[in-house]
């Protein structure tokens, strides 16, 4: 059979890395844009899933996850993941059957491009690259996270605000600024949900101007249930980077601030956004989530990092906050080298050769601190423990994309669940080629042992932990479905009643060699039996960030509260452009009347 290519020839629409011809819908021929990587853009529905197994008929809600995934060929051949549109699935389960919708989010992005019909904004989260017809545009792709809020939807990412989705149609409603509460250019994709006061807990780095012009200003707010902000705090950091995840306990924020840094005037030439230095330590704040001030904010200092996501954030009765996350030693971002130093293409073989271990950091509020001076900071005050911090324990899971059984944040916990990378298991490199998105080939259960589930309050580290209790801290429970598959990040399904822990484990299932995604569920803590039901979608989807699971009787009471004659109201979305969109329209303005 004649090759597609020699039916009809490939023309490059691209000319040293830049689109010179978007009339040719075309992507790149690079991996980010290849086999399993490759765009999937479409928007459908499809009722009731096939699937093998049983799924638990006590399941009713849904499954909500976000994927990056390119509507058109990007503006620069060396595009990133990381900068596709945000593509929300809605897996709805009920009666033990399953239905799929995916759609979109229409951000202001979408709506110029479509209009445009082709690209117009440029590499991820730098403005410089763009087309001149979009200045001033809210740049944000929302393509990481959808979490469940008040009724809607909010689909997120870290460089600008969140939009509203209909959680049923997930029709997008408009920009959301909480009722015109938060104006901030930038907002973060991990909020955090406090169970017992129904708090939202949240924050924004890079937050003091544009959103994109290397500030160190750093907001965190709460929200109440009523969804009324009762909390605000500014800070600044002392560089700017990277703050990704958060970690709340009853009193405490707890910010890590990863050593992948931004630099204005990169971004200005056209560069990368960020920036991994290998030579700038882990940093953590801790910040008091009632009544703090300014000043109030402690930065504790570790040794280089990668600060992946967080399982549990809790309090010891000494008042000490425990902080688990996964910590890998060196750059898992290998698209944002060192500046000036090793290429993307070394940094992918040695991404894949990272340990990603879960360390255990115990911050002390009483530590004794001192103000210091950071070149980024200026003249602002940044109040640093004196005694840089040491892992309390580093367990080696190998995992990346910790989540818990959510009715448990804030306090102690007994289990995590992560996509696990084990490269001593078979892999089918001739079937599938390289991992798309990395081997995460297991997934793990994993449960703090007796010891470890409300870790003891002496101020042990590492140095003095037993030999052998550097590496288990608890029990795993790993399942490994087969050399041709990968998973996404799993998300925990409480069953009603039930004690922590105690539910169901959903997640995707990329089949590298079939090039198509299931939809698998497990018993949460007996994963290595195997999935209870497989779910089989038709196609293939894109490697998803985040996800969340919303129980349907919340959807439920919401869209009763939410109707023309509900207590709430239907949701306002924001009417009004943001405070930067405004000082910039108003620059252009003056520019003009002035004819100068
Ligand atoms: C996993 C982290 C992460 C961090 C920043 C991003 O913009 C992102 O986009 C999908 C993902
Ligand atoms: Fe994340």
């Amino acid at each position: 059979m004649a090759h597609i290519h020699d039916l009809a020839p490939e023309i490059s629409n691209y000319t040293s890395n830049r689109l010179t011809d978007s009339s040719r819908v075309r992507f790149p021929r690079t991996p980010v844009f290849t086999s399993m990587n490759k765009p999937s853009r479409f928007e459908g529905d499809v009722y009731d899933l096939e699937f093998t197994g049983t799924i638990p008929p006590d399941i009713n809600g849904t499954f909500f996850r976000v994927q990056p995934d390119h509507r058109f060929p990007p503006l620069f051949e060396d595009d990133i993941h990381f900068n596709g549109d945000g593509s929300v699935t809605a897996i709805r389960i009920a009666h033990g059957r399953a239905d799929f919708k995916q759609r979109y989010v229409r951000t202001e992005r979408y709506q110029h491009e479509t209009r445009a019909r082709r690209s117009l904004f440029g590499r991820y989260r730098n403005p410089w690259t763009d087309n001149e017809t979009v200045k001033g545009v809210i740049r944000t792709a929302s393509n990481t996270n959808v979490v469940f809020w008040r009724g809607v939807l909010l689909a997120m990412k870290e460089d600008g605000p969140p939009f509203a989705m209909d959680p049923v149609t997930l029709e997008t409603l408009g920009r959301y600024d909480f009722e015109g509460q938060i104006l901030s250019p930038t907002f973060t994709a991990h909020p955090k949900f406090d169970p017992d006061t129904g708090e939202m807990v949240c924050f924004a780095y890079e937050a003091g101007g544009d959103g994109a012009d290397c500030s160190v200003d750093v907001a965190v707010w709460t929200l109440d249930r009523d969804g009324k902000m009762i909390e605000e705090c500014w800070y600044k950091a002392p560089f700017a980077g990277m703050i990704h995840d958060c970690g709340i306990s009853k009193n405490w924020v707890v910010l890590p601030l990863t050593p992948i840094k931004i630099n204005l005037e990169r971004m200005m030439r056209g560069g990368n956004k960020f920036a991994w230095d290998p030579n700038e330590d882990q940093w953590y704040a801790l910040v008091p989530r009632k009544g703090a001030e300014s000043e109030d904010i402690i930065w504790f200092r570790a040794d280089n990092g990668f600060h992946g996501h967080v399982a549990g954030c809790y309090e010891l009765p000494s008042g000490k906050v425990v902080f688990d996350l996964t910590v890998a030693d060196g750059n898992v971002f290998f698209f944002f080298p060192p500046d000036g130093n090793i290429t993307s293409s070394e940094g992918v073989a040695k991404r894949n050769q990272l340990s990603s271990p879960t360390v255990r950091w115990v911050f002390d509020p009483k530590a004794k601190k001192s103000a210091i001076r950071t070149p980024e900071a200026g003249d602002a005050d940044v109040w640093v423990a004196d005694e840089r911090v040491k892992p309390h324990l580093t367990w080696l899971t190998n995992g990346e994309f910790s989540r818990i059984d959510d009715r448990y944040t804030s306090k102690p916990y007994r289990h995590f669940w992560q996509a696990v990378v084990d490269p001593s298991r078979p892999y089918d490199f001739a079937k599938c080629g390289p991992p798309a998105g990395g081997l995460f080939n297991c997934l793990g259960h994993y449960t703090w042992s007796k010891e470890h589930y409300q870790t003891n309050d002496s101020n042990q580290t590492e140095e003095n932990a037993d030999a052998g209790e550097k590496e288990k801290f608890g029990l795993e429970d790993v399942y490994f479905p087969g050399p041709t598959m990968t998973f996404q990040e799993p998300t925990f399904i409480p069953r009603e009643g039930g004690a922590e822990g105690e539910g169901y484990l959903i997640a995707l299932l990329n089949h590298l060699d079939e090039l198509r995604n299931d939809v698998v569920i497990f018993d949460a803590q007996n994963l290595s039996k195997g999935p209870l039901a497989v779910i089989h979608l038709p196609l293939k989807l894109k490697l998803g960030l985040h996800g969340n699971w919303v129980d349907h009787r919340d959807i439920e009471a919401w869209q009763a509260r939410r109707a023309e004659n509900g207590d709430v109201g239907p949701v306002k979305v924001a009417t009004e452009p943001l405070p930067w969109q405004k000082k910039l329209a108003g620059q252009t303005e003056t520019n003009g009347t002035n004819g100068v």
